[in-house]
């Protein structure tokens, strides 16, 4: 009996074994389910104080081992509880997505933001905003808007910070171009240069904006100048030709009455002689003839007289006239000369750089032009060279605007001295200068150019007791078959590029 209940006592053992072990790893899931349901509730804590509430209550159910059925209506409410806040974290997203592109654009409207801070500003408006899909999304976006404001906050107070530098820069730097550019007359051309120098002392775009004005006052008062002294001049050529077609026309109006003085004149004499020739057929003897004679004779000599008299006084006139119309029409020459001697000094200042009196970039580009054209008629060696001065911002930012002048001028100079006399070298702008070397190939220029280089690297540049090197990159080319004015540049300036990449202070050529 024992042997048969044995069996069976040791499967139901089993089975009881298996349960358990069922059981208990059962337990162990609900476990775990319940730790996560928990961790997950607390996840929402701080949303809305019910819902805070309700989920307490879940987790402490939870934590004694509640049954499900208990747990239902818990979790039923619950999920009602989150349904609402979903409502309402759509709503707070959508206010939350108003509330800073509202505060982004206000932003924007910011005078004296940094070019990055702006441009990051767009991205985050324009493409970052409408990536984000929950409120957690915004969270970098805020960071990044707070961030923005700080440097507005900064440009705001104070003036020199660096974020405002570049902005400021930029402005001053095109304002240098610009009044670079300016062709004006001795005087207003001394007033610009000493405006210059306030370019780059300015600390603020308010300062620039008073130097611009500066010069428009400046620009203003020569284009006046110069409107009065070519309506003066128009003025007074008006009146000399004016007085010219007066002279001319009392002359033509003299010759007029003389003419009809001389042929009544004439008339009367011929008259005269006509009667004398009748009379003298009638006459009867020799002594009437002679008294006839005697007596037309005299009023003849009378008219041919007068006709003398005249005729003196008319070449009198007409010298004195013509006299007249010439030192007029040398009045007019000498004017005319002194505008045309006006206007050629002018064209000699318009293709003159102000600052390096070297040739600038007008001169530049009309002898460029010229040598293309020679050129393509007629290939030969020209090389062209783009040289450009070594980090000289720095020479502007440590020892000021003034001194960076003077640093042109002198290096304008030495490049002017080093290049061979059927040289052409401009000032092309800012601190870059041009070389056109007509006759010579680009393998024999870069032992001339690489002279230049060294004349110029040794100039003993000092400021404030410092004694500074200053260097100079240079590309060149050659002009080659096919090429166009921007063609051959560009090969010089790429040139010139990897002068500069490769550390400057060194010639590069391209062929
Ligand atoms: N003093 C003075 N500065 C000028 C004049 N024209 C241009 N500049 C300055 O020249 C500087 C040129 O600077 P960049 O173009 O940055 O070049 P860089 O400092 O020479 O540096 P690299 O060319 O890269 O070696 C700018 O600061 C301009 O303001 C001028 O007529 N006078």
């Amino acid at each position: 009996m024992s042997e048969r209940s044995n069996p069976t006592d040791k499967k139901l053992k089993q089975a009881i074994d298996a349960r358990m072990a069922i059981e208990s790893a059962r337990k162990h899931q609900v476990d775990i389910l319940c730790d996560f349901a928990a961790k997950l509730s607390l996840s929402c804590k701080g949303l809305d104080i019910e819902l805070d509430n309700r989920l307490a209550k879940f987790r402490s159910a939870l934590n004694k081992g509640m049954s499900f059925e208990d747990l239902s209506p818990l979790v039923s409410e619950t999920l009602i509880l989150l349904k609402n806040q979903e409502s309402i974290q759509q709503a707070q997203q959508r206010d939350l997505f108003n509330s800073v592109q509202n505060a982004g654009k206000q932003l924007q409207k910011t005078k004296g933001l940094p070019d990055d801070t702006r441009r990051a500003l767009r991205n985050l408006l324009d493409q970052e905003i409408n990536n984000v899909q929950s409120t957690h999304g915004y969270i970098p976006l805020l960071d990044q808007l707070i961030l923005f404001y700080h440097e507005a906050l900064l440009t705001k107070q104070d003036p020199q910070a660096d974020n405002q530098r570049p902005v400021k820069q930029a402005r001053a730097k095109k304002l240098l171009e610009l009044a670079n550019e300016l062709i004006l007359e001795e005087e207003a051309t001394l007033q610009i240069n000493s405006i210059k120098n306030n370019i780059t002392e300015s600390d603020t775009i308010d300062a620039l904006l008073d130097v611009a004005i500066n010069i428009i006052e400046v620009v203003v008062k020569n284009i006046s100048k110069e409107r009065k002294s070519a309506q003066s001049f128009l003025v007074s050529l008006n009146q000399t030709l004016e007085d010219l077609h007066n002279s001319i026309v009392s002359t033509s109006r003299h010759s007029k009455s003389m003419s009809i003085e001389f042929d009544s004149l004439n008339k009367s004499i011929e008259l005269k002689i006509k009667n004398l020739n009748e009379q003298t057929q009638k006459a009867t003897s020799i002594s009437s003839l002679k008294e006839l004679v005697d007596n037309e004779l005299k009023s003849l000599s009378e008219d041919f007289l007068a006709k003398e008299k005249l005729e003196r006084k008319d070449r009198e006139m007409l010298s004195t006239s013509f006299s007249e119309i010439n030192k007029r029409i040398v009045t007019l020459e000498d004017k005319l000369t002194t505008y045309k001697k006006r206007l050629n000094e002018q064209r000699f200042k318009s293709l003159l750089d102000g600052l390096t009196k070297l040739p600038n970039r007008a001169a530049f580009d009309e002898r460029y032009n010229h040598e293309m054209h020679l050129f393509n008629v007629q290939p030969s060696d020209v090389t062209l060279a783009v040289i450009d001065v070594d980090h000289f911002k720095s020479i502007n930012d440590r020892f000021g605007h003034t001194a960076g002048d003077i640093t042109l001028q002198v290096i304008s100079k030495a490049l002017q001295k080093s290049v061979r006399k059927s040289d052409f070298i401009a000032r092309y702008g800012g601190e870059e200068f041009v070389l056109l070397m007509p006759g010579v190939s680009l393998e024999n220029a870069t032992l001339p150019l690489d002279k230049v280089r060294k004349v110029i690297k040794n100039i003993p540049f000092k400021f404030r007791e410092k004694q500074i090197e200053i260097t100079i990159s240079v590309g060149a080319t050659q002009f080659k078959k096919g090429d166009t004015l921007l063609k051959a540049f560009d090969r010089a300036d790429d040139a010139l590029y990897e002068a500069k990449n490769s550390g400057r202070d060194r010639l590069c050529t391209s062929k």
